[in-house]
């Protein structure tokens, strides 16, 4: 029988099979960031080290600055500080405050080619699903699992199950990665990936730049899925070309013809499949606490009437902590300010969306952009992209995670709704009280203009 792309990464990978099907493999690169510091405290009280330090990366990301701010707290300093020491201790290379390849991990460890096809790779970070988008199996990891695969490079694992993902139809105008993952997981539900492993078909899919592919892999993981992963193609190849890591010359070549072999066979099956037409999809926000709560900018807050009896209580407190009117368009919501930026919308392929749009007007709400990386920050510069930020008085900031999670103290105030092109919108997440509605970086950069939710499709050339 044939097998799926994850079958044969995952069966590449088995060093040692158990009866109740757990299964231990090897892991090929392993990804650690400032809020991993637990993992390597437990090691040294285990008295063990660091396996294969060669094949383990540091990132400081969740706890850096991204601005001079004089009541910084030095308790998030140390963070920093403490995940560069720590690699220092056990040998790592680790790209810290100051280094020219620093930036969030997802966004920094496929630039430099830390991602490969075919590769296992794990982080202690749910987002690690992004790096699926290069034909890699890639999965978060919780803190005694990052603790064993630093000791041991190896991890234990339950196979999942598999799902298609099957796209086809063109995307409209101002309809990105991020509208078709946010219309994804509405689709599937929060909960509709749990228990699988994601892989992504279809012409849209292949169509995809490599950056959107990023986008949409890393939201695989609020669908609940395990991982997501697109197979390698001749986008992925030359992407990869030249990378810092990623394998050079002639050996470059014969990887590039190991990796074409990298896609489910024609005759395989999955445990589960589901089709999307990306042809009908619109510019989309979510309204809620989940990023299931996603709708066409197009739509309306949902009315009382419109909720089944079981969801009714959620419904109820959602609407209040989000300060919403039922029944509402979504372009009538007010905005107090705006985060472009995370592992989800902070590669230069969003900057320069967000930036073709700042074009059209000034920022009438407090608004950041944070680039993903040193690189992608250096290279927006060159094409002038802070300047035109600036022009519309949107921030430019030094990169890391930021607004996303509010871990460093960029956050949003309590009360305060935020247009945000990041990836979770829980209560709290952007801070205690904080309102957040995802979109796309378009579409942020479009509420940032107007200071209320728009649909960025009627602005362009409206707007002075
Ligand atoms: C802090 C970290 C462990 C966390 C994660 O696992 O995802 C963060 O990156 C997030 O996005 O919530
Ligand atoms: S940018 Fe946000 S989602 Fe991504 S790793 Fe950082 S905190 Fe997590």
């Amino acid at each position: 029988m044939g097998r799926t792309l994850f079958d044969k990464i995952w069966e590449s990978h088995i060093i040692a099979e158990r009866e109740n099907g757990m299964a231990l493999l090897f892991i090929d690169r392993h990804l650690v960031h400032d809020a991993t510091a637990q993992a390597f405290d437990q090691l040294r009280l285990e008295g063990k080290e660091v396996r294969r330090p060669e094949l383990t990366f540091g990132m400081a990301d969740h706890y850096i600055a991204t601005h001079h701010d004089p009541n910084r707290d030095p308790v998030h300093e140390q963070m920093v500080t403490t995940l560069a020491e720590n690699a220092h201790e056990q040998g790592i290379t680790s790209f810290g405050a100051g280094d020219e390849y620093q930036g969030i991990v997802h966004v920094a460890g496929p630039e430099l080619g830390l991602t490969l096809p075919g590769a296992l790779l794990v982080c202690g970070d749910s987002h690690t699903s992004t790096h699926g988008a290069l034909g890699a199996l890639a999965f978060g990891i919780g803190a005694s699992e990052v603790t064993h695969v630093l000791a041991t490079q190896t991890l234990w694992q339950q196979r999942p199950k598999t799902m298609r993902i099957r796209i086809d139809g063109e995307l409209g105008p101002q309809v990105s990665a991020k509208d078709l993952i946010l219309t994804i997981i509405s689709t599937i539900g929060a909960n509709g990936g749990t228990g699988y492993v994601i892989e992504y078909t279809g012409k849209t899919i292949s169509d995809l730049s490599i950056e959107s592919r990023l986008t949409l892999c890393n939201m695989s993981i609020e669908a609940g899925a395990r991982a997501g992963m697109i197979a390698p193609d001749e986008t992925t190849f030359s992407y990869l070309k030249g990378k810092r890591f990623a394998p050079q010359g002639e050996l470059f070549e014969h990887a590039v013809e190991m990796w074409r072999g990298l896609k489910s066979d024609d005759d395989a099956s999955y445990d589960k499949e589901v089709a999307i037409d990306a042809g009908k999809l619109a510019p989309t926000v979510t309204w809620g606490n989940s990023p299931e709560t996603a709708l066409p900018i197009t739509g309306h807050i949902p009315s009382l009437n419109e909720i089944e009896s079981n969801k009714l209580e959620q419904y109820n407190a959602t609407i209040e902590y989000m300060g919403l009117a039922p029944g509402a368009m979504l372009t009538s919501l007010k905005i107090d300010q705006v985060f472009i930026g995370s592992c989800t919308n902070s590669r230069l392929e969003d900057l320069r969306e967000a930036a073709e749009i700042a074009k059209l007007g000034s920022a009438k709400v407090p608004t950041i952009v944070v680039p993903g990386s040193q690189q992608v920050r250096q290279q927006a510069e060159k094409e002038g992209l802070h300047e035109i930020f600036q022009k519309a008085s949107f921030e430019w900031r030094e990169p890391g995670c930021s607004m996303c999670v509010a871990m460093n103290g960029d956050s949003v105030p309590s009360g305060a709704r935020c247009a945000s092109t990041s990836n979770r919108n829980f209560a709290g997440r952007q801070g205690p009280g904080s309102r957040t509605h995802l979109m796309s970086p378009a579409m942020a950069a479009a509420a940032a203009i107007t200071g209320h939710l728009t649909d960025v499709r009627e602005l362009e050339g409206n707007i002075c």
